[in-house]
């Protein structure tokens, strides 16, 4: 009997519902559904809107009876970081505030003065980005202590929409990582580290690896579906889920391409070695407690942004198509300058930039685009040459995965500037992720090697290599 399973993946800038199954020996997709996630205002913090976030997910699970289909399992994936309190009656008691509120400014630099950086980072092995959840947490307990006092339960944000599916609460490991409160050994809330935080430990739930089963759907969403399922969890972080899905992990940097730009490998133990700490790399936890070495670069966020910015008149393949026009045009810009986080206008930010560092100023949505491009690669370029500093060896590949391998010319741009292999695909790689995790958890799939295979099988990848462009 063909098992289903029905994956869920919330990304930073959309989100998607998408059917798994293995027929003919291939993972076979099926979209049903797709909505925008976009980042709202709430009680003057920037939010994510989750209760139309719980809609669309229903309204996803209701579109399989179109299909007459019952999916066997569903599991959920999001962006890293953020999360809810809830009270003792399990009603919200903070808001899902968005990792880019600047709520968190200047509060890594106070908890450096309770933890020293590097004790903070030998320890946990995270990356240090001023929006983790220990900053998050710190600025809530500066805020409103009240709240933190009266916490009895810690989600993050798929756990909560898990909590909203069964009434279940439990965190996951590999989005618990993100939080960097949790320690890289023992791979368990550092309680130690909390108690100097004056953070309570006692919300926090038990960490399940991904692949368990967290349970069924609550008895008024079965009548409400008209069916019951597993809610298995994957890898709830969704680069987690992501990285599952690079089909050949040998000799390969994986770059997960979409509202970040996530850069890295995939190891069996975490490195805190100074250099990991002076580049700002992290160890994120993966399947099977794999971890996952890597840093977040900015990403295609600012693409977005630039979309937004020209009132979503140009779609994301017309930008490479104007940026392809721009041949001539080189400004280069530090993507990973806080500036480039939440600027009041993308655009301008950039022309700005340029124009302090004497550089041509973009004017058109081509030139302004290419910049985005060009920056993006030198980022890449910079951060592969730190992976293999570290690990004292060339890696031949680059395998991009996500939304963002569909960009033609930034794929050949990482081809030109790294004189590497780029192979971009599978596309769905969070989801593809989250339906394999799935898969062996209801033991349709066996392990992970089996998963990669059956990947490698079912997805086209295509290949890139060094050209020389005239000029
Ligand atoms: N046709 C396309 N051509 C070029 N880039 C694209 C195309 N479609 C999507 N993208 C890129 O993919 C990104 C979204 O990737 P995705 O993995 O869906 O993001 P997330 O999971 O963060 O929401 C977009 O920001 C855009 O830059
Ligand atoms: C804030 C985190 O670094 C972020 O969630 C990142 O880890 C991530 O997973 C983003 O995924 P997208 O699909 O939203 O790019
Ligand atoms: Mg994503």
């Amino acid at each position: 009997m063909t098992k289903y399973s029905l994956a869920v993946d919330i990304g930073a800038s959309s989100g998607r519902l998408i059917l798994g199954h293995i027929e003919d020996g291939k993972l076979q997709l099926n979209e049903i559904h797709r909505f925008e996630n976009n980042i709202v205002k709430k009680n003057e913090h920037f939010c994510w809107d989750i209760e139309t976030l719980f809609s669309e997910i229903k309204i996803g699970i209701k579109k399989c009876n179109d299909l007459n289909i019952k999916p066997d399992s569903i599991g959920i994936d999001t962006w890293a970081v953020d999360f809810v309190l809830l009270d003792e009656h399990n009603n919200l008691l903070t808001d899902a505030v968005a990792y880019r509120d600047p709520r968190t400014d200047g509060m890594m630099e106070e908890v450096f003065t309770i933890i020293p950086k590097e004790k903070l980072y030998f320890e946990t092995g995270i990356q240090f980005q001023k929006f983790n959840t220990i900053y998050q947490l710190f600025a809530l307990k500066q805020k409103s202590p009240d709240v933190l006092k009266k916490a009895k339960s810690f989600l993050m944000i798929p756990e909560y929409l898990n909590f909203l599916l069964t009434g279940k609460k439990a965190n996951e490991y590999t989005n618990a990582t993100s939080t960097q409160l949790v320690n890289a050994f023992t791979k368990q809330w550092d309680h130690e580290l909390l108690d100097k935080l004056g953070i309570n430990t006692e919300m926090f739930h038990e960490i399940l690896p991904p692949k368990t089963v967290l349970g069924t759907l609550t008895e008024e969403l079965v009548s409400e579906f008209g069916f019951d399922m597993k809610v298995v969890l994957p890898a709830t972080h969704d680069t987690g889920s992501a990285v599952i899905s690079v089909p050949e992990l040998e000799d390969t940097i994986y770059l997960s391409s979409g509202t970040w730009s996530l850069i890295g490998v995939e190891n069996r133990f975490p490195i805190c070695v100074p250099k990991a700490l002076q580049y700002n790399f992290t160890n994120e936890g993966g399947i099977d407690y794999r971890y996952r070495f890597l840093k977040n670069i900015m990403g295609l966020w600012m693409i977005q942004e630039v979309k937004r910015n020209y009132h979503d008149e140009i779609s994301f393949a017309e930008f490479v198509e104007l940026a392809q026009q721009e041949g001539d045009f080189q400004s280069i810009v530090n993507v990973d300058d806080d500036r480039f986080l939440k600027p009041e206008n993308m655009v301008s930010e950039i022309q700005k930039y340029c124009k302090e560092t004497n550089q041509q100023v973009p004017q058109t949505p081509g030139q302004i685009a290419k910049c985005v491009y060009d920056s993006l690669a030198d980022s890449y370029k910079r951060a592969i040459s730190e992976i293999e500093e570290i690990f004292e060896k060339s890696f031949p590949r680059v395998n991009v995965i996500g939304g963002g391998c569909q960009n033609e010319m930034l794929n050949q741009l990482l081809a030109n500037v790294t004189n590497k292999e780029v192979c971009a695909g599978p596309v769905e790689a969070t989801a593809i992720g989250n339906i394999v995790a799935q898969l062996m958890a209801l033991d349709e799939v066996e392990e992970i090697h089996q998963a990669r295979a059956l990947i490698k099988d079912s997805f086209e990848v295509k290949s890139y290599k060094q050209q020389y462009v005239k000029g």
